[in-house]
């Protein structure tokens, strides 16, 4: 397998005594490159806090994340932010859009940080697959919820970023834009040669992706390759119903 990116043995608690929590518990997972990745599993299960380290925004207190051949657990968090700059998008559930600048200004903001020009021609593919194309020039406050969360998608993958992690990027989709944004996902992927690591609690979304791993008490438990809905449907009731699931 060609991993991308790597998490080793993760541990990271939230609070001390009674009220601690083991959000990840020696969770470990590879992520393919260039495939499209799901992250499932109950609510409280650790996906977000997985995610969030895996994307180097938020430190575990043991254990290892490997981009590529950099352990970025090992980095100070200076390092940490620009490597995160270089390599990584994300599209999260709250869209973290400037309110004073354009759709377009937003889309094309990380790269204007970078002192990057955006490539015009992609962006247009993109506006036009995501249909903003006639959103370009409004702001944030003038779209809808889903037009703002289009805009954030266009912002993360105009870079072309070596890995991309959404937080469920259809949650304020209708189904037909849903399942457009995650063909779009996949074109990243298998087109553009993107790693892309996607948080999902719907079935029909997963069966977007090329493989899903199952989390359960912050620790990888299982995982489906070329899922099915009925596959992902299964598996997650086996999850949630461990006790049932071994006849006890
Ligand atoms: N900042 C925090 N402080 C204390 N506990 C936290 C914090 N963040 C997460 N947790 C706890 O860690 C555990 C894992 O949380 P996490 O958000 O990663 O789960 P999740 O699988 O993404 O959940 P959901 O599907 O409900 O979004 C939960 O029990 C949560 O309450």
């Amino acid at each position: 397998m060609n991993v991308a990116i790597e998490a080793r043995g993760l541990q990271k608690a939230y609070g001390t005594g009674e009220t601690l929590v083991r959000a990840l518990d020696g969770a470990s997972l590879a992520v393919e490159r260039a495939k499209f990745t799901a992250i499932m599993g109950p609510s409280g299960s650790g996906k977000s806090t997985l995610m969030h380290v895996l994307a180097g925004l938020d430190t575990a207190d043991a254990g290892q994340v490997l981009l590529g051949d950099v352990d970025i657990t090992a980095l100070s968090e200076r390092n940490r932010t620009l490597l995160r700059r270089e390599r990584i998008g994300f599209v999260f559930q709250s869209f973290n859009l400037v309110p004073s600048l354009t759709a377009a200004e937003n889309i094309a903001l990380p790269l204007a940080l970078a002192g990057r020009k955006p490539d015009a021609a992609w962006l247009r593919e993109l506006a036009a697959v995501l249909g903003i194309e006639h959103r370009l020039t409004h702001r944030p406050a003038e779209l809808s919820g889903g037009q703002q969360q289009r805009v954030a998608v266009a912002r993360a993958l105009l870079a072309r970023p070596a890995v991309v992690f959404a937080d469920e990027p259809t949650g304020n989709l209708d189904s037909r834009r849903g399942d457009e944004l995650l063909g779009l996902l996949r074109r990243a992927a298998h087109d553009f040669g993107q790693t892309i690591v996607m948080v999902t609690h719907d079935p029909s979304a997963a069966a977007h992706v090329d493989r899903v791993a199952f989390l359960v008490d912050g620790r990888v438990v299982d995982e489906l390759a070329d899922p099915t809905v009925g596959a992902v449907v299964a598996t997650l009731a086996s999850l949630e119903a461990p006790a049932l699931g071994k006849g006890a």
